[in-house]
């Protein structure tokens, strides 16, 4: 029986005069693979930025299961969120450029081996531990994401699609439960399609986490997503399986414009 990781109930998000998310409800069970769509400005980042702490909501509410029972998220930072289990990329690539494929993994794990200040500032034991258990811990990632030959080369020398990679293995480096990838095949060619798809499987496999994609690519979606949100005009349009989906009279309105 599938149990329900994050709740989100009746979410709105104003700005200003627009209503960018108008009561919004959607869940995300343990182990889902699940897409969110809609049209250019219906309001998918918007979701996502009111779930990882990144916009603040104008109301509604945001509870996630965890080890120590249901939490609220209301209120939390996005560091707060993130240490709760929850991680995420972004539309634009951010990586660190300059730096190496296994340093831009390193940084993203620091949150999960924060040392006490006295630790660092000394160089303690312990320090030189968890520098080495850090280091290893990021070479298995590198090593499972096909990413070990490029290790020590700085991340702006890699091809786009591998910088793609790269930054969805830094949001796993944390450990999350739940993973947000927004957008991730924009600007691929399809090959690099092709291996986002497999990648996306093999996550959901192998890491035993919730994945929810915002993406236009409808091949895609339609492919690794179990189930889906259609978003229009910042509400819910239609919920579930993509067959049901890609029937729904109203998705097909809203993605063709008549009837
Ligand atoms: N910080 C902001 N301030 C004001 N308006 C915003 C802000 N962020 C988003 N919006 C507006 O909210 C609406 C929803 O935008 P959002 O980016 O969430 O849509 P989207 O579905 O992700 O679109 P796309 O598919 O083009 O990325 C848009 O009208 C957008 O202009």
């Amino acid at each position: 029986m599938s149990s329900v990781l994050l709740d989100a109930r009746s979410l709105v998000k104003n700005f200003g005069g627009l209503t960018a998310v108008a009561n919004v409800s959607v869940h995300f069970d343990q182990n889902e693979l699940v897409g969110l769509i809609g049209p250019n400005g219906a309001g998918k980042t918007t979701l996502f930025n009111l779930l990882t702490g990144e916009t603040p909501v104008s109301s509604g509410s945001i509870s996630l299961a965890t080890d120590r029972g249901v939490q609220s998220l209301n209120g939390r930072s996005p560091a707060q969120i993130a240490q709760a289990g929850i991680s995420r990329t972004f539309q634009n690539i951010r990586l660190f450029k300059e730096l190496t494929v296994l340093d831009n993994v390193r940084i993203a794990m620091t949150n999960h081996y924060r040392e006490g200040f006295l630790t660092s500032i000394l160089r303690l034991p312990k320090y030189y531990r968890t520098e080495r258990e850090m280091t290893a811990a990021a070479q298995r990632l590198l090593a499972i994401f096909d990413l070990t030959a490029v290790a020590d080369q700085p991340a702006k020398n890699l091809p786009y699609g591998t910088q793609r990679r790269l930054e969805i293995v830094r949001a796993l480096a944390t450990k999350p439960k739940l993973l947000f990838l927004d957008e991730p095949a924009a600007g691929m060619n399809p090959e690099e399609t092709a291996d986002l798809t497999r990648l996306i499987r093999q996550i959901q496999h192998d890491f035993h986490i919730t994945v929810v994609l915002i993406e236009h690519d409808m091949s895609l979606v339609m492919d690794v997503c179990e189930r889906l949100y259609v978003l229009e005009h910042g509400g819910l349009l239609a919920t579930g399986t993509p067959a049901e989906i890609q029937r729904d009279p109203a998705v097909i309105k809203a993605y063709l414009g008549g009837d």
